[in-house]
């Protein structure tokens, strides 16, 4: 049912629905999303994961969703097919109310988000960039599974990664930054934020060796006797770090030395968590209820954002991509259900990038569960052990292709079928968009989108000119 044919309400967690203000239903109408994907929002879990999970035995993650239940009253279980994450039947089960989450056993995460990071294949010794960082759950969550991969237990520190997180918005940064403090424990000597315009970021991975404080003394030594430098000059420049180009805002001494500073590096892993209108996360939507609905107009729907907000993300894919080594990884994931600002950001860019550049791989929780097909009818629902993923959103009659004007970019869109769409209402999960990209060498840098190129519809194409 469209949006815009009844009364569109939100689900509020133990109380009455929201109804949903003129302009946001304006807004799912203009992104074709239908607005039963909220129907079901009261009955999702709440979704926790399990902080230092890989280190623990199965015994004491069994004690610890027993401890969850005592305190929750409700049922809880592990979610099968994605390690590391707790549901809890009840959503609307407080944190505080939790031992487990005053111990520090755990924190609020949506498995989706769980997904979107796992879906990155993080291994020992990867230098992994995330490109949208704050508030700051899935770094958190890559620098866990960077620290705790098997194979790095098993090398000792000979490999030695970090994970470097960007956002444009220092406040959020700040929030990003007093969680690594409180939950990152020793992973923060390998992590790293910078404030930073994600859409020209160009820091590289950090040098080879950094972590050598003897190579770090000896590499900096003979840099100033080069140029000349003093000790007390370089030891002033250090105090005065964060007025330095290429210097992160917050990171460990080791991390802070122009010497790691200097490396030239790719990184094996981007995430392109990209700014978005979050209109598929309820949490987000229950938030602007709270807060007014002004919020949500001046955040998600306001002005020329529906047509601002896909080139944005256009530039951050397209920058991530630039800073990924051949061979590497990038996952592109929003949590918009609007198709503009997933399948056609994607299409975009596959249609700037060959195939022999660019591939969308199965993403591996999916792909485990041994139901994914080559079929890219709408009804292809994928599973990864309890959660379902609905296929990419694509038009499905020639007439549609036609109508869509879309019809030269069907290559593009077969291209793409590995991508997933977690909706609320098939997944149980907050939305997510998620893609998997591999890249297979390194093309021709493209300039710079500042448009989506992929034929935006007149009803959003009227809201303006591309904007920077
Ligand atoms: C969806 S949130 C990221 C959530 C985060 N990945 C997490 O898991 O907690 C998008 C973030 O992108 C940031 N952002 C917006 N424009 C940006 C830009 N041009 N460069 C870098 N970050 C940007 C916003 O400040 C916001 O924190």
């Amino acid at each position: 049912m469209a949006a815009g044919s009844r009364p569109v309400e939100i689900p509020a967690p133990g109380a009455s629905p929201l109804p949903l203000p003129p302009s946001f239903c304006a807004f799912l109408q203009e992104n074709h999303i239908d607005a039963a994907v909220y129907s079901n929002s009261c009955q999702l879990p709440r979704y926790v994961r399990i902080l230092r999970y890989r280190r623990q035995s199965q015994t004491e993650i069994d004690a610890l969703v027993r401890k969850i239940h005592a305190d929750a009253g409700c049922r809880v279980s592990e979610v099968v097919g994605v390690p590391g994450f707790i549901e809890i039947a009840n959503q609307s089960v407080r944190l505080s109310q939790l031992g487990a989450y005053i111990n520090g056993d755990i924190a609020g995460m949506d498995v989706s988000s769980g997904i979107a990071a796992q879906a990155l294949s993080v291994e020992p010794g990867h230098h992994v960039l995330d490109l949208c960082c704050a508030p700051g759950a899935k770094l958190l969550l890559l620098a866990e599974l960077l620290s705790t991969t098997p194979a790095s237990e098993s090398t000792g520190s000979a490999l030695v990664g970090t994970v470097t997180g960007v956002d444009i918005a220092q406040h959020r940064a700040a929030t990003c930054r007093s969680l690594i403090k409180k939950h990152a424990g020793n992973n923060k000597g390998f992590m790293r934020i910078f404030v930073d315009d994600g859409t020209v970021f160009d820091s590289r991975a950090p040098q080879q060796g950094w972590q050598d404080p003897q190579l770090v003394r000896e590499a900096m030594a003979s840099a100033s006797s080069l140029d000349g430098s003093s000790d007390r000059s370089a030891r002033k420049s250090r105090r005065h770090r964060s007025a330095q180009p290429g210097q992160p805002w917050f990171a460990p001494k080791l991390l802070s030395t122009a010497y790691a500073c200097s490396g030239t590096q790719l990184y094996d892993r981007v995430l392109v968590d990209a700014e978005c209108t979050h209109d598929g996360s309820l949490v987000h939507l229950q938030k602007y209820a709270r807060w007014g609905w002004d919020h949500l107009d001046t955040q998600v729907v306001g002005d020329d954002r529906s047509i601002s907000v896909p080139i944005l993300q256009s530039q951050l894919l397209e920058n991530g991509w630039r800073l990924l080594k051949p061979g590497g990884v990038l996952v592109y994931s929003t949590c918009s259900l609007s198709r503009y600002q997933n399948e056609f950001v994607l299409g975009g860019f596959l249609a700037r990038h060959a195939e022999n550049e660019a591939i969308v791989e199965p993403i591996p929780a999916f792909s485990d569960s041994g139901v994914q097909s080559e079929d890219m009818s709408t009804s292809n629902i994928r599973r990864c052990g309890g959660i379902l993923a609905s296929p990419i959103w694509m038009p499905n009659c020639d007439d549609e292709w036609n109508r869509s004007g879309l019809d030269q970019h069907r290559a593009v869109f077969a291209r793409m079928s590995h991508a997933a769409r977690l909706d609320p209402m098939v997944s149980n999960t907050s939305g997510m968009f998620i893609a998997r990209i591999k890249k297979l060498r390194q093309g021709a840098q493209p300039a710079r989108p500042e448009a989506v190129p992929l034929a935006l519809p007149q009803s959003i194409a009227h809201c303006g000119q591309a904007s920077k």
